[in-house]
Order: structure tokens, then sequence, then C-alpha cells
């Protein structure tokens, strides 16, 4: 496997055959707790207007998401797995725009098999690319997308998937953790200043969670999905 590692919502400059992006903090936190709460699929759209206008035509689909972090007049819910975690969502479907982890989905669809994470699904989704894709003869090159520009939550987390990939040991769970806490994106949850952003959402953000699905983005229709794939 050849593995390169990018940081930014951009397109890698590396084709590759597989792409795993990360938002740990907190945009794909939230889409995997969504699906956990039994959503469907998660619509991912670019702009708030875009899913506003969208969900006119299609008034029973969900919409969550942020801009610079904070909740989007209009919106069903916050980018906050807090929230999710709250919700009956058997069979709804979503659609969720967030500034890095989604823009970042949405630069990635030119691969084989493009995949989505936070932290709580990263060591599924590591070990299931590994076993589907690692003994393959022709060798896959993968790309690890930390979405985050600049900053150690996804960079970290996206460091952990490669350990699990290569199954070295590069990087200790404690680390992936401290580094996830100390992050610039985890400082708005302690800042009285910010009471929109609440502490619950870190503490989900940073918590592992074993499940029996990856999260793969299907962009073959007009608005590209995250869909549950059982492993
Ligand atoms: O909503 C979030 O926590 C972040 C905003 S920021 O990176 O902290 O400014 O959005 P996401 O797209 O989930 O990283
Ligand atoms: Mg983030």
């Amino acid at each position: 496997m050849q593995i390169h590692l990018f940081q930014g919502s951009h397109t890698p400059p590396v084709q590759s055959n597989v792409t795993i992006v990360v938002d740990v903090i907190r945009a794909f936190t939230v889409s995997f707790y969504a699906l956990l709460q039994g959503a469907d699929r998660i619509l991912l759209m670019e702009t708030a207007e875009q899913a506003i206008k969208f969900r006119q035509k299609n008034p029973t689909f969900l919409l969550a998401g942020e801009t610079n972090g904070y909740p989007i007049e209009g919106f069903n819910f916050e980018n906050s797995p807090y929230q999710i975690k709250q919700q009956e969502l058997k069979g709804r479907t979503l659609v969720q725009k967030t500034t890095n982890g989604v823009r970042a989905a949405l630069n990635c669809l030119d691969t084989e098999h493009l995949f989505v994470t936070g932290f709580a699904g990263a060591k599924t989704t590591a070990e299931y690319v590994r076993e589907e894709f690692a003994d393959r003869l022709d060798p896959p090159v993968i790309n690890i997308v930390a979405s985050h520009p600049t900053d150690e939550d996804d960079f970290a987390c996206a460091v952990y998937i490669k350990s699990i990939l290569e199954g070295s040991r590069d990087i200790s769970f404690l680390e992936v953790i401290n580094r996830i806490r100390q992050s610039e994106a985890a400082e708005k949850f302690f800042d009285e200043k910010k009471p929109e952003f609440k502490r619950e959402d870190l503490l989900i953000c940073l918590e592992e969670r074993p499940s029996d699905f990856v999260m793969k983005v299907n962009g073959t229709g007009k608005i590209p999905m995250i869909e549950r794939v059982i492993v």
C-alpha cells in the first residue's frame, strides 16, 4: 500500500484508489451518530443556501451543520454530535453542510472508494480498508485527508489511521486523544464566552466507538451521500 497524508479541504495532488477523509471535531462524528440513530443516508452540500433550497423540495429531509462552527439559521440541527445522539432518526435523510469535513469530501470524489470518519469510527474504518484492499495484487494508493487545514485534531487521527493500515505503532491511542484534546478546534468548547459550544460535543468526539459499519460516500448520483456499509 502507498499511503499519503494530506491536510486541508482541497483535492489531493495524488490520484488514489481509496481516500479516507477525516473530520473529528465535529462533522463526521455527527455523521457517525446520525447513522447510529437510524438515519438512512446523509447528503453532502457545499452551502447552507443549497441545503435550505433542497429541503423546500424535500420537506422531510433534516439539515445539520455549521458556518464557522456556529448553528445555521433554518437548519434542524447544529454540527453537534451531542444533539444528534438525542434524536430518533430512523429512516430519515439528513443533509450536512460543514466548513471542513463536508467540503473536503466533496473535493475528494475522484477516487474509487471514498470513506469518511471522525475518531469515533477511525479504527473500524482503518481495519476495514486494510482487510478489503491491503492484499490486492496491485497494491492500492490510499490518501488520508485531515480536513482541517492547519489543526492537530484531524491530522493526529489521520496518523492513527495510517498506523493501523500499516500495522505500525507510530502513534499511541492516548497520544491521538491528547493531540485532539489540545487542538485549536477543541478550544471553543472550554471558552465561557462561547456558550454555543457544548463540552459534551468534545467528549463524544474523543470517544472511540466500535460499530458494525463504516461510512462510505456514494458519488454516483447528482448529490454525493454518506451511506453505511456493514463491515
Ligand atoms: O463545527 C466545528 O466544530 C468545525 C468548525 S471549526 O473547524 O472548529 O471552525 O467544523 P467541521 O467542518 O466539523 O470541522
Ligand atoms: Mg473539524
